[in-house]
């Protein structure tokens, strides 16, 4: 429908698995003459919403102020938060054992919740407020609004892999700049190579399944 009767919107996909439906979107506005990379947009917001609000917690800073960048994807281990970029810088020191429970939990955040309701759907509130942080942040940019700069699942060329969840500058157009990943530390680095592989599989299937559909 979008395809067809709003071929210029910007698509902000939330449904799950957010990995393949993204994606799947793209074969769909291939099909129909219609597929603009800059307007498709995955939604990790709420994994951005939960590192901040984890690092907060386990930093002692205002989570008001906090920023952590998360890239990869939205599902498991895809999901990899950037806590050796976090702003502002903790006030306590964090251990090695601390951040691996930090991404744990951010990684884990969405299924933790799915599980306690038990069969009556996810993280419905928090989405919610994601999905407008999101939205409004792609209204900025439509404004004009200068350095509007989010983290997305888009496609990208910042990895091997065709989508991939990075920081972007938002803008008049959709995405304006896909940025790179910055310095990551060793355990992002591990954490990078074991997530692509995972995310090469859920991103093929999804390609796979638009174009048997
Ligand atoms: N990207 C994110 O950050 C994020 C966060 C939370 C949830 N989600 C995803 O958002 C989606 C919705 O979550 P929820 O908690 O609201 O789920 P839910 O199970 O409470 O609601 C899903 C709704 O979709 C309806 N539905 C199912 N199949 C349909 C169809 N074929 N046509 C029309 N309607 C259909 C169901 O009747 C139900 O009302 C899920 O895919 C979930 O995984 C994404
Ligand atoms: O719906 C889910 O499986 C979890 C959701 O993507 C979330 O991050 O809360």
């Amino acid at each position: 429908m979008i395809a067809k009767y709003c071929p210029n919107a910007v698509v902000n996909m939330i449904s799950n698995p957010v990995n393949s439906t993204v994606p799947i979107a793209s074969e769909v506005f291939k099909k129909a003459g219609t597929y603009d990379e800059k307007k498709l947009f995955g939604m990790t917001t709420l994994d951005v919403v939960r590192a901040r609000t984890f690092f907060a917690g386990k930093a002692k800073v205002p989570v008001a102020d906090v920023n952590v960048p998360v890239v990869g994807g939205h599902a498991g281990i895809t999901i990899l938060p950037l806590f050796s970029q976090a702003t502002p810088a903790s006030n306590v020191a964090l251990s090695a054992d601390e951040i691996t429970a930090l991404t744990k939990r951010t990684q884990d955040g969405g299924t933790e919740v799915v599980e306690a309701k038990a069969g009556k759907g996810s993280a419905t509130l928090s989405m919610a407020y994601a999905g407008a942080l999101f939205a409004d942040a792609c209204l900025k940019g439509l404004n004009g609004v200068p350095d509007v700069v989010e983290c997305t699942f888009v496609q990208s060329s910042i990895t091997e892999l065709p989508f991939f969840a990075s920081k972007v500058r938002l803008g008049k157009n959709g995405v304006e700049e896909v940025l790179g990943l910055g310095a990551l530390s060793d355990f992002e680095k591990g954490g990078l190579e074991k997530l692509k592989l995972e995310l090469k599989s859920l991103i093929e299937k999804g390609i796979k399944f638009a174009k048997e559909n």
